[in-house]
């Protein structure tokens, strides 16, 4: 007998992290069962992304939006892979023309967390202890409740940031608890932060499949994955960022809660320096959830006036 290479059944591009590759792993086993297929038959693709490359410097000072999903679409337009697997909150805001996000997975925790071998909370922090996050959203959030605090430049993985913290490069981290759940790391939680003080990113804790949006064999495979609740707050949230401009890396928070057909959506815009905040809120019908996020945004701008948002762009 000759050993035949078979078509996959689906190729999924997802980027190489440990968290990306539980992503992907997590989709193609939920794909598997739908489809009644073996798990083999839905490849997934390693994809290196430029925000992946780039190790030595935040990514908020690289610019450019979609730094950890470029090079995945990219191959989804060339018909390398069929569907791209992201973290919500990765994704830009406006897509390349001819793609789409199809599926949201039901969303993991949206909170932040905060990681410390010294200090039993983030309030047990004393003055001058040093934070360490490259986040902008997170850093302008602490620097607005703990002005004492020292936040320090930090970037890796779980792992990575263990290490650094064991080496004293900071005092305690921040990260999402979305990922630490996804790679069995909650163990390494010290408190998860209040989303009433901490909102975190637009579609954190959210994966979305994203598709040519003629592949209609694709579109019918992968749709079915779709979370109706889920997709009703991340649209909202991301037509809120949309309206902002923004990015994962602007000082753009927000949360949305949705209970008998109403969605509510919170958003909070910071400067860098966390020394001016303007938020506020929308309610309306969940499907209304684009035009809901849309005004929010509006009515943030509005509040903020264009001083603030001089400064809050950075
Ligand atoms: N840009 C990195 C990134 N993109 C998504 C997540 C977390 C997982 C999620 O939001 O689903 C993270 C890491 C972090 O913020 O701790």
């Amino acid at each position: 007998m000759t050993l035949q290479s078979r078509a996959p059944f689906l190729r999924l591009g997802t980027r190489g992290s440990p968290l990306a590759l539980a992503q992907a792993h997590e989709v193609q086993a939920r794909l598997a069962a739908l489809h009644g297929v073996d798990a083999e038959a839905i490849e997934i693709v390693v994809i290196s992304t430029s925000g992946d490359r780039i190790q030595d410097r935040p990514l908020s000072e690289v610019g450019g939006k979609g730094l950890f999903t470029k090079e995945i679409e990219i191959a989804l337009e060339e018909g390398v892979i069929d569907a791209g697997v992201h973290s919500g909150k990765d994704v830009a805001t406006r897509l390349p023309e001819g793609l789409e996000l199809v599926a949201f997975l039901e969303r993991e925790d949206i909170r932040d967390a905060f990681l410390s071998l010294t200090h039993g909370a983030l309030a047990d922090m004393p003055e001058g202890a040093r934070l360490g996050t490259s986040s902008l959203r997170r850093a302008a959030q602490i620097r607005h409740r703990r002005p004492d605090l020292d936040i320090v430049g930090f970037r890796g993985n779980v792992q990575t940031r263990l290490q650094k913290l064991r080496e004293g490069v900071a005092d305690g981290t921040l990260l999402a608890l979305a990922g630490l759940n996804r790679l069995d790391q909650r163990s390494q939680v010290t408190e998860i932060l209040d989303p009433e003080l901490f909102p975190p990113a637009p579609a954190q804790g959210a994966i979305g499949l994203e598709i040519r949006a003629e592949d209609t064999r694709t579109r019918g495979l992968v749709a079915p994955l779709d979370h109706a609740e889920t997709t009703i707050a991340v649209r909202a949230e991301r037509a809120f960022l949309r309206e902002l401009d923004g990015s994962c890396r602007t000082p753009i928070a927000a949360r949305s809660t949705l209970g008998n057909g109403q969605l509510t959506i919170f958003g909070q815009l910071l400067t860098p320096d966390g020394r001016e905040i303007v938020e506020g809120e929308k309610t309306g019908p969940a499907g209304e959830a684009d035009a809901l996020g849309q005004a929010l945004g509006a009515m943030l701008i509005a509040r903020a006036g264009p001083d603030f948002i001089k400064r809050f762009a950075g």
